[in-house]
């Protein structure tokens, strides 16, 4: 199994959203190319789960299993290296550096973690408007521009599985639907999962399952 969650309730979590989740304390296997939309009211604990999933945090009981392995008792040299070449993210608070242009924040993951049938950066960054940005300051940017960044940055690598925190919360619906339309062919070519968590269902998300966290 690419990822199991097992009766994972997180430490800080109020016992009735706990009760009433289709995640917490619930066992939910995952398959490789399987697409999961995660929809998740606000302070319901999406990006806690998506922190979990990541392996950033483990304050919770239960377990998070990659290839079953248990992501608390993994080696951390081993981590990295689901991070490189397994499993990429688009967190909620993007995580770029704020210093360095468009262009450099993305081609940093281009070359830690090559994936070489990736689409050119040029082409991505054309297709979602950031094509006159990416020598700019990503700090610079604004926020809906800095999540097509993130988004762009995260498309770049190999991966199994992306997990995503609200990806397009500051992008307009046809950057969103171009931005998905660049996520599901990324996902195609590697035969990976998507697991996306939002506010509300993603109507152009062709999602073959919806959970309610
Ligand atoms: N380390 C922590 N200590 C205490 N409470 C926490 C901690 N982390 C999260 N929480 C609480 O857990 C709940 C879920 O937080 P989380 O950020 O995961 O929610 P969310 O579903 O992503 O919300 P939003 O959609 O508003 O971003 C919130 O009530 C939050 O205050």
């Amino acid at each position: 199994m690419l990822l199991s969650l097992k009766n994972i309730v997180p430490h800080h979590l109020e016992k009735e959203k706990v009760a009433n989740s289709a995640v917490w304390n619930k066992t939910i296997d995952i398959t490789k190319g399987n697409r999961i939309q995660l929809v998740a009211p606000s302070g319901s604990g999406k990006t806690s789960l998506m922190h979990f999933i990541y392996g950033l945090r483990s304050d919770y009981d239960g377990d998070v299993l990659f290839e079953n392995e248990s992501l608390k008792n993994i080696h951390p040299t081993k981590l990295a290296a689901i991070r490189a070449n397994k499993m990429s993210v688009i967190f909620q608070d993007l995580r770029l550096f704020n210093e360095f242009t468009v262009y450099e924040n993305i081609a940093i993951k281009k070359q830690l973690s090559p994936f070489a049938e990736a689409m050119p950066i040029e082409a991505m960054a054309a297709a979602l408007g950031i094509q006159n940005k990416l020598s700019q300051k990503a700090g610079t940017c604004s926020y809906g521009e800095q999540q097509r960044v993130a988004i762009i940055r995260a498309l770049q690598q190999p991966f199994d599985m992306i997990i995503m925190d609200e990806p397009f919360s500051h992008l307009d619906e046809a950057n969103s639907i171009k931005a998905m339309q660049l996520i599901e062919h990324a996902a195609e070519q590697r035969g990976a999962t998507i697991i996306l968590a939002d506010l509300e269902p993603i109507s152009f998300f062709k999602a073959h399952q919806q959970i309610h966290l």
